[in-house]
């Protein structure tokens, strides 16, 4: 498969790491652009990575389109590329927040496969969630953008219209997660440790509740009450956490993050 990926920045940049570093997944070319390609020039000697910061050309060198810039860079983007856009043989993947397939096909007309996804950064670790929706065409070919994105982690095909939530779940939940981690870092260097050991004992304690559920698929709440001794020490914690409003801050942390996506 010959990819480009329009804007490797922090997102762009973690998808082609987690696609150059895992093993099973063969790309043919990735095409990777830019416009001040400094930071790309370490990939440039790497045996089939183009770094460019000609969109046209890699548009013309690849069947997959990945096209990660900021929301007010696409229009002029898919304008750029549009007379290169063959509809027998590109895909365009969108990772761009809030932009509608509609708004894409507006702009490249109805015939082009058209797939809308939400990957995170953790792509570059092989471990993104990223949701997938797409147009008629588009979801013909979900599954070569199910390739790419399963090889970076796990996918979910879902209705355009939760597109903006999987985005704050998933996409922003990586800054979300970071904090918890961060202020459980916090919590257990007031309780002694160092903070190299603190934030080892935090993250591995946070991958082992996720894991726990993914591999039993029990509830959260089935694992705690494993965990909490009838008097012990977790349920008095874990009741002052929300006596304090760790679970409605949470939520409303989520759905504070959704009002504002639905602006941008
Ligand atoms: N960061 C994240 O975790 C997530 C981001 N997203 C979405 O992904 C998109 C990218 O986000 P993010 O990576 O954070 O943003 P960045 O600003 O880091 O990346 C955008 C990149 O696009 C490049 N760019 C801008 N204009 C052009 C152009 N005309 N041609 C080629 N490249 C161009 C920029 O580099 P240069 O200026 O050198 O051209 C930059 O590297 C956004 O729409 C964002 O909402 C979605 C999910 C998660
Ligand atoms: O913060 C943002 O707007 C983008 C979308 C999800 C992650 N970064």
């Amino acid at each position: 498969m010959k990819i480009a990926i329009l804007g490797t920045g922090n997102l762009g940049y973690s998808i082609a790491m987690g696609i150059l570093t895992q093993d099973d997944f063969k790309v043919k070319n990735l095409y990777l652009t830019k416009r001040n390609i400094d930071s790309l020039k370490k990939w440039d000697k790497l045996p089939n990575i183009k770094i460019s910061t000609d969109n046209k050309k890699a548009v013309r060198f690849s069947d997959v389109i990945i096209i990660a810039v900021q929301p007010k860079q696409l229009q002029s983007v898919l304008e750029e590329i549009k007379p290169q856009l063959n509809a027998k043989r590109h895909t365009i993947i969108s990772v761009v927040t809030g932009r509608k397939i509609e708004e894409i096909e507006s702009i490249v007309g109805h015939g082009i496969s058209i797939v809308r996804s939400m990957p995170n950064t953790a792509a570059s670790v092989g471990q993104s969630m990223t949701c997938l929706s797409g147009n008629e065409k588009g979801m013909e070919n979900v599954e070569t953008a199910k390739s790419i994105f399963n090889s970076v982690g796990q996918t979910m095909c879902i209705d355009e219209k939760l597109m903006q939530a999987a985005t704050v779940i998933c996409a922003s939940g990586i800054a979300f997660w970071m904090r918890l981690i961060r202020a459980t870092t916090q919590g257990a260097v007031q309780l002694g440790f160092d903070a190299e050991e603190a934030q080892e004992l935090s993250m591995q304690t946070a991958l082992g509740a996720a894991s726990l559920l993914i591999k039993s698929g029990s509830h959260p709440e089935q694992e705690i009450d494993k965990v909490t001794t009838p008097s012990g020490c977790t349920i008095e914690g874990l009741n002052e956490m929300e006596h304090q409003g760790l679970s409605s801050s949470l939520i409303r942390g989520l759905v504070t993050s959704f009002e504002k996506i639905n602006q941008i």
